[in-house]
């Protein structure tokens, strides 16, 4: 594959190293100090609020950020070097096309920027946009426009594919068809970094799921990994009239949240937990019940933003001027009239 050309640190390099990085935006630090490998072939799903600092953390990927500290690399060396060597493809957020060029014209376009690309058809095929070939990029609906930007970013057959919240206007069969098409596309060897806030998307169809929460790494595993983490179960009971009083001393028990008569014991060891509560005659209406991986991530992102007092970045932030032909491209002429 075209990656080992420039994989610098050899054969073991990863496709993608975050050491230690930060990015402040005045007093807001969205990449606090991360720490992430991303080895290739996996597919692996950025989650977090808004704000969490997931689409930074994807420009100081993509070289279209520098962060103030620490270093991030793309296949063993500079983002730059991998970019320029047709290594990477990306679709980020509220990048707009150009206007009367044709989607076929556009993702020829793209596709000629790169070495070694795509069929032409396989991309529309991929993007599921065979028939709208001919139409207008700036004529399309939301969610029309979001899978050529799909087909843009796979356009180059890179080995890298990075999708900022990919699915965000796409309706539900559509949402089906592009997950398909990116599991197929990721089958073939290819690394692919997507940022959702659909944790169900991220449950089922990245390897892995890092979870970000105002700026900093909070968890890094597989979805049934962060259900453990978050606590193994829940077990709920009504309280009837009791007090709550030593509830969260019972074996297994991390934490109780009561909701109006009912007491919610969140527990590493059900059982254990199920058994104390028999002892102390506390069961009726019980439920157990695995932690679902909402749970999870409430549990690990819940608490007051340090940062989130304004409306979103992504609107303004470095993604957001790109509007050229290739703005969703990595290529490095795409950003010349970057502003960050
Ligand atoms: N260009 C910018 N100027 C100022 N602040 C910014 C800029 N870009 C991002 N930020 C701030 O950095 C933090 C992280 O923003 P970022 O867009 O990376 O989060 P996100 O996880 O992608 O959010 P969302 O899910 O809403 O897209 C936020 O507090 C945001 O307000």
């Amino acid at each position: 594959m075209a990656a080992d050309g420039v994989a610098g640190g050899g054969r073991a390099a990863r496709a993608v190293s975050f050491t230690g990085a930060v990015k402040s935006y005045g007093a807001v630090r969205a990449v606090a100090g991360m720490d992430l490998e991303i080895g290739r072939g996996e597919t692996v799903a950025l989650l977090g609020r808004n704000g969490a600092g997931k689409s930074t953390a994807i420009s100081l990927l993509l070289g279209l950020a520098e962060p103030d500290a620490g270093t991030v690399e793309l296949f063993g060396g500079p983002s730059e070097r991998a970019v320029r060597a047709g290594l990477v493809g990306a679709m980020l957020q509220e990048a707009r096309a150009v206007t009367r060029v044709t989607v076929r014209e556009l993702v020829a376009f793209v596709a000629g920027r790169y070495p070694d690309p795509l069929p032409l058809a396989e991309v529309l095929e991929l993007a599921g946009i065979g028939e709208l070939a001919g139409r207008r990029v700036d004529r399309l609906s939301g969610g029309q426009t979001q899978r050529v930007r799909f087909a843009v970013a796979l356009a180059g057959n890179p080995s890298l594919l990075v999708l900022d919240e990919p699915t965000a206007a796409l309706d539900v069969e559509a949402r089906r068809a592009f997950w398909e098409s990116m599991r197929a596309y990721a089958r073939g060897g290819r690394t692919v970094l997507f940022s959702t806030h659909y944790l169900e998307e991220a449950d089922v169809h990245a390897d892995r799921i890092v979870v970000l929460d105002r700026g900093r790494i909070v968890a890094d595993g597989t979805g049934e990994r962060l259900r453990h983490s978050a606590g193994g179960a829940l077990v709920a009971f009504d309280l009837a009239g009791r007090g709550t009083a030593g509830l969260e001393l019972l074996p297994g028990v991390r934490s109780v949240e009561v909701r109006g008569d009912r007491a919610r014991l969140r527990t590493d060891d059900s059982d254990a937990t199920v058994i104390a509560l028999a002892g102390l005659g506390a069961i009726r209406g019980l439920e157990v019940a695995p932690a679902s991986l909402d749970d999870a991530f409430l549990a690990l992102t819940t608490g007051p933003t340090a940062h989130a007092t304004g409306p979103t970045a992504h609107a303004t932030g470095p993604t957001a001027h790109a509007t050229g032909p290739t703005a969703q491209t990595t290529d490095p002429a795409a950003r010349e009239g970057e502003t960050v």
